[in-house]
């Protein structure tokens, strides 16, 4: 599609506060609306598998309301290196963040962030899987409990801001996308929206 063409509308369909920071940060203007979805996995669905079903989702129950926008989903599982079918999800209190730190502590462990972008009406529908990979340091109780004081990280799967102090807890970090670790992968997210006629930057 030429840039000077029509460019749908787009919305974020998202609850998420650093998903829409994060989208804010490629200046292009958009709604956000929060699609309620079931995220349970299916029986013996795999990570990857599960996070590009549930970043379709969300952006399909929008689109489906509003079939002229972009809709914008995205989703993010964690997992274990060494239990690839337990996954971890937001702790959303202190006592769950701080065990699943605990858990996390001296793993290697898997951030799978998958974004889907679709419009009905130009009918596009394309999703993207960014992997990124955390190895945690070895973690000690006092050091878990002062981060999560200090970042209180109850909306992040895996209970770390890797922007804020998560990065402490870090023993290394391999992946091609910093914020896809964040949880929206704005390196891919700006060439999709390149390629249905967006100017980003
Ligand atoms: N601030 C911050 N948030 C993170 C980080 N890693 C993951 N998250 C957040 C992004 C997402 O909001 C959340 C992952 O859970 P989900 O993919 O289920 O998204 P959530 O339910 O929060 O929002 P949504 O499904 O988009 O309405 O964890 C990080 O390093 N920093």
């Amino acid at each position: 599609m030429r840039s000077d063409q029509f460019r749908p509308p787009i919305i974020l369909a998202s609850t998420s506060s650093i998903r829409r920071q994060l989208l804010s940060r490629l200046n292009v203007p958009f709604d956000v609306i929060s699609p309620e979805i079931d995220e349970s996995p299916f029986e013996r669905e795999n990570a990857q598998t599960l996070s590009c079903r549930l970043a379709e989702q969300k952006a399909a129950t929008i689109s489906a309301q509003f079939p002229h926008a972009l809709v914008i989903g995205s989703d993010q599982v964690v997992w274990i290196e060494s239990e690839p079918h337990i996954f971890i999800g937001k702790p959303l209190t202190a006592a769950r963040a701080y065990e699943q730190l605990r858990i996390l502590s001296g793993k290697l462990v898997h951030f799978e962030t998958a974004v889907n972008v679709q419009c009905q009406q130009l009918n596009i529908n394309r999703t993207e899987l960014i992997r990124f990979l955390v190895h945690f340091r070895n973690l000690s109780a006092v050091e878990i409990q002062r981060y999560v004081a200090f970042d209180q990280p109850f909306n992040s799967a895996g209970s770390i801001k890797a922007e804020s102090l998560g990065i402490s807890l870090f023993e290394a970090m391999h992946g091609e996308d910093f914020t896809a670790l964040m949880g929206l992968p704005l390196i891919k997210l700006s060439q999709m929206l390149r390629e249905v006629g967006w100017q980003v930057p």
